[in-house]
């Protein structure tokens, strides 16, 4: 306790502060520890938190590699800021790299370049960069599909749904913006992409390439404005939001699978100190440490290849970043529509890939919502599904994945072409027609092969695991061994409840008047029962009917 309060308050001074000798006693951690408490209140913050549990499954750590490559990314990001210089001022190449000696090029370029050959781990940190990105778009994906096809994102969880898909959005987007600086050819063909894609907007696309290049394209201010967006605007936005996403999750609690003494009210697992800290503490360096060892080497985006970007110049084998590909795609296989009128030029072969692009994002954005008005389920779910268990939203999900990469194989169809020796004439029309009929056939697959599974498990839950075990029975029939299940997998297997699909109101009311019945609610009956009907589900086996079964006559 400091003395000058002591002296100006003297009588309630023994009442507020710690008596001297107390403070002598303490340790200098115990000190410093109460000192921040007494300022912050880190005790009570601790308590409530830092014994919290957490589940443990291996897919949960999907979202930490999410994290860990975005701190990569911040890291590694500062250190470039350092040297390079965000500018479309012309200047003549003089450095290291003798290939483009004596080269008219940007400053933008020509710092990238020396980045990569006269800066001290110039090369390995860029190389880092780019490939903690290309991880951290690849590992939100598969975050986004645990979460999709356990339905963990179901009522509490919409909101924190929402906040991760802007967190993927806002990634894609960096990530395309970051690959735009350097100005290298194969940059400019980028932005110059999306330059296409703006002016086809219909009434404001004009405006909005002026508004945003400063001017013709490529004018001097995209580099400098993307630099902006790229290292300050987006990254801001995308730490809220990752505070806000895991604040959240710790508010939810974190969800888990089904299992003996798990319920809805509930969390089994371990406590976050110590055993998710030190394991947590761990994977941000195996994590760095994987990305590091492929960054030295794998080479991604070697810009000096390429030459600076002129607009005159198109790169022959322009390739966006993988996640930035099915919007390339998109365009590739959409034919060259256009409408002209009074004067006007509307683009739908750029147009229509536009829109399309955005409704992919809003499918997802959405999703959440748009299943619980179906299902008009309004509790709150903390215990996960299995996949097969919703084999209408797996299926959904399938298809979805299944529309990304046919789309991909579309941005890619030149190298797809020259690869595999084919027309590319042909691969683009084997992905315009797979694109309408591609997740029609993934979701009837999928859903299939997760009634099968539903089958399956039933027939596991009745009759037992078969063991492989041949027996012959005394009037010479063989038969083979069947193993009961455990209770605890048992339990696992009928954990998850089957839902009556949402029935339509009564043709007639009480008094015999004939209702009427809006075409929405018919439709979202309809729905319903497609996700709970008996196509979708197999009922489970009942006590009875297990108990039947396994009592009495030697069952197999
Ligand atoms: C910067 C990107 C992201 C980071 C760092 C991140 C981080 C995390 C972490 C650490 C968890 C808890 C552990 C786990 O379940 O994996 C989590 C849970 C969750 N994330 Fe993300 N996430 C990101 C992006 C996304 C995206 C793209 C979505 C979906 C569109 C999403 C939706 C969710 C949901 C709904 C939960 C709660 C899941 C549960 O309790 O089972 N997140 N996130
Ligand atoms: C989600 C966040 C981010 C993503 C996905 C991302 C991605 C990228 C990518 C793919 C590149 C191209 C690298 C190359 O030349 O091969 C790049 C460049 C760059 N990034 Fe980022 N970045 C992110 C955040 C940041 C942050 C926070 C900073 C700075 C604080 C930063 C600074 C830079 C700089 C200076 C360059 C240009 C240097 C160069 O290309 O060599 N980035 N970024």
């Amino acid at each position: 306790m400091s003395t000058h309060i002591s002296d100006a308050t003297s009588g309630a001074h023994e009442e507020i502060g710690h008596s001297e000798a107390g403070v002598e006693q303490k340790h200098l951690g115990e000190k410093s520890a109460d000192w921040v408490d007494g300022r912050l209140g880190v005790y009570n913050l601790a308590k409530a938190n830092l014994r919290k549990i957490f589940p443990d499954h291996w897919s949960f750590m999907l979202g930490e590699i999410c994290l860990y490559s975005f701190i990569i990314i911040i890291l590694t990001g500062v250190y470039l800021t350092l040297f390079f210089n965000p500018s479309m001022g012309e200047v003549v190449y003089h450095g290291t790299y003798t290939p483009l000696q004596g080269i008219k090029m940007s400053e933008a370029y020509k710092s990238a370049l020396d980045i990569s050959f006269d800066v001290r781990g110039g090369l390995l940190i860029r190389q880092i960069h780019h490939w903690a990105a290309i991880v951290f778009v690849a590992a939100m994906l598969v975050h986004m599909m645990r979460v999709f096809f356990t339905g963990a994102f179901r009522k509490p969880r919409e909101i924190n749904w929402l906040f991760g898909f802007l967190l993927l959005f806002l990634g894609m987007f960096d990530g395309f913006m970051g690959y735009s600086l350097p100005d290298d050819l194969l940059s400019g063909t980028g932005i110059r992409f999306m330059e296409g894609a703006i002016l086809s907007v219909p009434l404001v696309g004009t405006y909005l390439q002026m508004f945003l290049y400063g001017g013709q394209f490529p004018g001097n201010d995209i580099i400098p404005r993307f630099f902006t967006i790229h290292v300050l605007l987006i990254p801001g936005i995308m730490l809220g939001l990752l505070v806000a996403h895991l604040i959240l999750v710790f508010y939810h609690k974190h969800t888990q699978f089904a299992g003996p003494g798990r319920t809805e009210k509930n969390v089994v697992g371990m406590p976050l100190m110590p055993v998710y800290m030190a394991k947590a503490g761990g994977f941000f360096f195996l994590v760095f440490g994987v990305i590091a060892f492929v960054s030295a080497i794998a080479s991604v985006n070697p810009i000096w290849e390429y030459g600076p970007y002129r607009p005159d110049q198109v790169s022959t084998d322009a390739q966006p970043d993988w996640y930035m590909g099915f919007s390339e795609g998109l365009i590739r296989i959409m034919p060259g529509w256009e409408i002209r009128a009074w004067g006007h030029t509307l683009e739908l072969g750029v147009f229509i890939p536009l829109v399309i692009f955005g409704l992919m994002f809003v499918v997802i954005a959405i999703y959440p919502f748009l299943e619980g008005w179906i299902t008009g389920d309004k509790r709150e779910h903390h215990i996960l599904d299995r996949p097969r268990n919703a084999p209408v939203r797996t299926g959904l999900g399938v298809a979805w994945i299944a529309e990304y990469i046919i789309l991909l194989v579309g941005g890619g169809n030149d190298l797809f072409a020259t690869h595999l020796h084919l027309s590319i004439d042909a691969i683009t029309w084997a992905c315009r027609v797979l694109f309408f009929v591609g997740p029609v056939i993934a979701f009837m697959v999928t859903k299939r092969w997760c009634m099968g599974l539903q089958r399956r498990d039933k027939d596991k839950i009745l009759h037992g695991r078969e063991t492989g075990t041949i027996k012959r029975l005394p009037h010479g029939e063989f038969i083979e061994v069947h193993a009961q299940l455990p209770q605890e997998e048992l339990f696992r297997l009928t954990a998850h409840e089957q839902s009556a699909p949402a029935e339509l109101p009564a043709a007639v009311d009480e008094n015999g008047v004939k209702r009427k019945i809006g075409s929405i609610t018919k439709l979202r009956a309809k729905l319903s029962a497609g996700y709970f009907g008996p196509q979708s589900q197999i009922a489970k086996p009942t006590a009875e009917e297990h108990a039947e079964i396994t009592s009495g006559h030697g069952h197999h």
